[in-house]
């Protein structure tokens, strides 16, 4: 196991303790919710979980719970009143937990599921921490395909770079589970998080921002390369 997969698992394992039998658990997206979701169904399968719901973040969850053998458990939101708990991981953390999120292009999915949830609880590892964010990885914007362009322009006057995201596997520009594009936009200056959050979302064409608000996030689990942990609540 390399140190990334010993933090990952740490900072899984202490998350599940914030499940408990009956809860309805929002299933964040990427390597590390994945963690998560296989512990979980590790300790559904020996009984020390019971009776819970799981609403995935993104189809690549949904698969992964049905791969599990756990689709009689899979809800989606219209089929549950509340969420209790979310657990989902982040690709930047800073130090009043606001997130930059949608790696994965799962954002608006995940902040729908994560916002939603009584708890939302982050798991990252220490390499996802920043005094300041984005640091290394530009902020994902979900937009709907027609608008694009407009939306690139639009945040280019105001400074800095945006890339339509293309992926592997398919020509063209990525489609996420919504069907539409990601924008990454790297701004010229610093930014605050929450002002640029607002102002990037009224932008006419865009759906979703990957930049979480801390106020939202009710704890961030970090795992170290050596099985601990620390948290930020
Ligand atoms: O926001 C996400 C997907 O849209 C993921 O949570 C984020 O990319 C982290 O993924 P990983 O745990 O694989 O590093």
């Amino acid at each position: 196991m390399s140190s990334a997969d010993i933090a990952r698992e740490a900072a899984a394992k202490e998350a599940i303790k914030y499940v408990t039998d009956g809860a309805v658990v929002g299933v964040g997206t990427g390597s590390t919710a994945m963690v998560f979701l296989r512990e979980l169904h590790r300790l559904i399968s020996n009984g020390h979980v019971k009776d819970v719901l799981l609403v995935p973040t993104s189809t690549e969850t949904e698969i992964e719970i049905i791969n599990l053998g756990l689709a009689h458990l899979l809800r989606y939101p219209w089929q549950v009143n509340h969420i209790d708990v979310a657990v989902d991981g982040a690709d930047e953390v800073d130090r009043n937990k606001n997130l930059v999120k949608g790696g994965g292009a799962a954002l608006t999915r995940e902040k729908i599921v994560d916002y939603w949830a009584r708890s939302f609880v982050v798991i990252v590892d220490e390499s996802k921490v920043f005094d300041k964010i984005p640091a290394k990885h530009p902020i994902p914007i979900e937009v709907i395909p027609f608008a694009w362009p407009i939306v690139k322009a639009r945040l280019e006057e105001i400074g800095g770079v945006v890339n339509l995201r293309f992926g592997s596997g398919k020509r063209g520009p990525i489609v996420t589970d919504n069907g539409n594009y990601i924008l990454d936009y790297v701004p010229k200056t610093e930014i605050v998080p929450d002002e640029a959050e607002g102002f990037i979302k009224r932008v006419p064409g865009v759906v979703e921002v990957g930049l979480f608000n801390g106020k939202r996030v009710s704890k961030v689990i970090i795992g170290r390369p050596n099985g601990s942990i620390i948290t930020m609540d």
